[in-house]
């Protein structure tokens, strides 16, 4: 049987639409199967917590949703070994789907979740910093980006705009926002076997796959099932360096750039002088001077063909 979680809120409300139209392809076809639409108070998390607790049994689970409803469900998720997660991505960026490329219609998405051809096995990590921790699967960062994150999530034109085309639009404007106001600080990055200071750095990325902030190749070599992150880190001070730098992202042009450190490990620390916002999977986890980003034991089946 299958189990689809869905965020009828994702992409505006594409979420709900997605449902309706893939619930009747269900019932017209006598697939067995059981939902949970998530709301602000059952969100993805608890509902994943509540279905895979007590499983003695291998279970899939369908995904109607993005990143953040993905990070969700990594988060409540128990009994992993006997998991499997097939996405619908009707995020606004699905940037995790977008690292094994598959876009297709809807009845076909249905089709590899109910016929797979195969199934990786993706690493999971978790970051700790002083106000929380959390799982994530496409990547984690502290610094410009996740204060971003944090200024889409809480701007009043998003809510105002919400379910509309110009909601977009938000990303864009916060971006040059935290731009402007962005005053970068040392970052002590410690590694596995080294421990380095960077003066000027706006951010630094670890990545289990290769895409964040809607299609930004941070980490071209990060494969999401290697046992291994990918780190990025972009160190000027120049605000002008810094969109050249993540306009070459985009194609992963920028690794070598000399103003971008690129490094891979199974774990970072960082140390910094000031509170700086921390996010994962586009989430934010709250402000803090240091985070760990920590590659779990733990692995997750999803079917990406
Ligand atoms: N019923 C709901 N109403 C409002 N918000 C919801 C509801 N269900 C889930 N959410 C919130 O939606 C967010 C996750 O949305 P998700 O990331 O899946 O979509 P997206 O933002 O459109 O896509 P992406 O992350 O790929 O850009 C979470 O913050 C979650 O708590």
């Amino acid at each position: 049987m299958i189990y689809f979680i869905i965020n009828p809120h994702a992409s505006s409300g594409l979420g709900e639409k997605t449902w309706v139209e893939l619930k009747k392809i269900l019932d017209n076809r006598k697939i067995e199967y059981d939902f949970a639409l998530t709301t602000r108070e059952k969100r993805a998390d608890f509902i994943a917590d509540e279905i895979s607790k007590g499983l003695t049994t291998p279970m899939t689970i369908g995904i109607i949703g993005g990143d953040g409803t993905i990070n969700e469900v990594i988060n409540g998720l128990k009994n992993f070994h006997l998991i499997t997660l097939g996405i619908i991505p009707i995020g606004s960026g699905n940037d995790f789907v977008r690292s094994y490329g598959y876009k297709t219609s809807l009845q076909n998405y249905l089709e590899i979740i109910l016929s797979p051809k195969k199934i990786l096995n993706y690493n999971i990590g978790k970051i700790k910093n002083s106000y929380s921790e959390r799982k994530f699967i496409v990547s984690s960062g502290i610094g410009f980006d996740a204060q971003i994150t944090y200024t889409v999530n809480n701007s009043k034109f998003r809510k105002i705009f919400k379910n509309t085309p110009i909601s977009k639009l938000v990303y864009i404007f916060s971006a040059l926002k935290v731009i402007f106001e962005f005053k970068p600080v040392p970052f002590t990055v410690i590694e596995e076997e080294k421990t380095s200071i960077f003066n000027s750095p706006f951010f630094c990325v670890i990545m289990n796959t290769p895409y964040e902030g809607k299609a930004v190749k941070f980490c071209p070599d990060a494969k999401g099932y290697d046992d291994i992150f990918d780190f990025c880190m972009i160190n000027t001070t120049n605000k002008f360096k810094l969109a050249f730098l993540i306009l070459r992202a985009y194609s992963g042009k920028h690794v070598t750039n000399k103003d971008v450190y690129i490094s891979k490990g199974k774990y970072f620390k960082i140390e910094t002088s000031k509170d700086l916002h921390c996010h994962t999977d586009g989430e934010q986890v709250g402000k803090s001077n240091w985070a760990e980003f920590i590659l779990l034991d733990e692995k997750i089946k999803v079917i990406v063909k």
